[in-house]
């Protein structure tokens, strides 16, 4: 049986929600005839954050029945769970949101794989916003404008966006100097981290010095966030390693604020998730008050600045508009000029171009390329997508192995 199969082009403004709720629910919309009366299964990162938080709530396993919980595996780990589940309940239909965000590149290979084999089985539509994610099999193509679905014939990938179009201002200087004298700031020296006897990271040699710009790479489960929170002074694991996080050593009653204050963080989570309402102005502002939302009245200064990031960005026009009513892409580039403003030490950017469209994800590489090449910080940026623009310094790469993952730079 030959089954039809869609791809749904989305991009930062298209209402998914409404859409998947609706095809779910039975309300079928023309040129989805085919799934009427028909059984649909959703696979996408919000079923997942439903199902960790359950499994917290309830404290136990609801989709798997491993020892691991979904909340301490790794994203690539968590979305196979979530795969084999919802085939579980064999549906006739299976929707698909951005199936192939956050898994390495092996991964997306095995998991079109297995999507291809399928696809006699089971009608796929899949909601995309990256084009080279296309599953070569899908015959119907539509796109997601706001609320209403249009016809489209096969997209060709997008025309590049012009460098000249994007920030043309420099980025702006920070109010105060950078507050870090020395060269080296965070030092990982023969590193060993397992979890319950599973070695995960074997003899890390990492450093990061001031103004480095590092890409982090490596396969789903190789260990990537575990290092990240070494770096941060999270994991307990630093402990008794030789583990320097600004010139201190892990355990030497180093000041867990005086890390945080330093290291600008940024994951499309806390991005997308923020609940507060803030004006557009305020969020940039608040990346200098180390909150999340502005909860003081901000000085002459701090407004200055805020003003040169968002004429930066070119979205001077929107600074009081809520911040919650701006596009994903526009509240990505805000939450990164929050964590950009103060001019951290170090700046972490994991899997910040997750679930954008190819024009926002062009953008976002653009600014963090630009910020590496005018500001003194250095740069930490995860990803699995290897953004074609991207311009890293270096690279540190993890590699699996039965012992743990090993790194090297290149
Ligand atoms: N608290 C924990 N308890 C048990 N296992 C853990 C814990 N935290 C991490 N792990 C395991 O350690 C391995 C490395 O996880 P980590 O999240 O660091 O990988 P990653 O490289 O960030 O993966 P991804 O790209 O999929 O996010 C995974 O196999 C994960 O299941």
């Amino acid at each position: 049986m030959n089954n039809k199969h869609w791809a749904i082009f989305t991009n930062n403004a298209s209402k998914k929600n409404n859409f998947i709720a609706s095809l779910l629910n039975g309300k079928v919309s023309s040129g989805f005839n085919e799934l009427r009366n028909k059984k649909g299964s959703l696979f996408s990162k919000s079923v997942l954050e439903d199902y960790m938080r359950k499994e917290e709530q309830h404290g136990r396993k609801i989709i798997t029945n491993t020892a691991q919980n979904l909340k301490t595996m790794s994203s690539g780990e968590r979305q196979k769970a979530l795969l084999a589940h919802v085939l579980e309940n064999k549906p006739d239909y299976l929707i698909l949101d951005n199936p192939f965000d956050n898994l390495d590149i092996d991964t997306q290979i095995e998991l079109k794989r297995k999507l291809q084999n399928m696809r006699h089985e089971i009608s796929l539509v899949q909601l995309i916003s990256r084009k080279s994610d296309l599953l070569p099999f899908v015959n119907t193509f539509f796109k997601l404008e706001i609320n209403d679905l249009v016809t489209v014939e096969k997209v060709s990938i997008t025309k590049r966006l012009q460098e000249k179009k994007m920030f043309r201002n420099k980025i702006p200087p920070p109010l105060k100097p950078f507050d870090f004298g020395e060269k080296v700031l965070i030092e990982l020296k023969n590193i060993n981290v397992s979890y319950s006897e599973r070695p995960i990271l074997k003899n890390i040699n990492w450093k990061i010095q001031k103004g480095d710009f590092w890409e982090l790479r490596g396969k789903n489960g190789s260990g990537k966030t575990t290092i990240l929170s070494m770096i941060t002074g999270e994991n307990p694991k630093g402990y008794g390693q030789e583990l320097y996080i600004f010139g201190q050593k892990k355990g030497s009653g180093e000041s867990v604020w005086d890390i945080k204050r330093r290291i600008g963080y940024f994951t499309p989570a806390m991005t997308d998730k923020f609940t507060g309402y803030h004006s557009v102005q305020n969020m940039v502002i608040s990346g200098l008050t180390d909150s999340l939302g502005l909860y003081i009245r901000p000085t002459e200064s701090q407004l200055r600045v805020a003003k040169d990031w968002l004429l930066l960005l070119g979205l001077w026009h929107l600074k009081d508009k809520l911040y919650h009513d701006l596009t994903i892409g526009q509240r990505r580039l805000i939450m990164c000029a929050r964590a950009m403003i103060k001019h951290p030490v170090l700046l972490i950017l994991d899997e910040p171009t997750a679930g954008l469209d190819d024009e926002s994800a062009e953008l976002f590489v653009a600014l963090v390329n630009k910020f590496a090449s005018e500001s003194e910080t250095a740069i930490v940026f995860v990803s699995h997508r290897q953004e074609p623009n991207l311009n890293p310094d270096f690279i540190y790469e993890l590699k699996m192995g039965n012992e743990g993952s090993t790194g090297s730079v290149h």
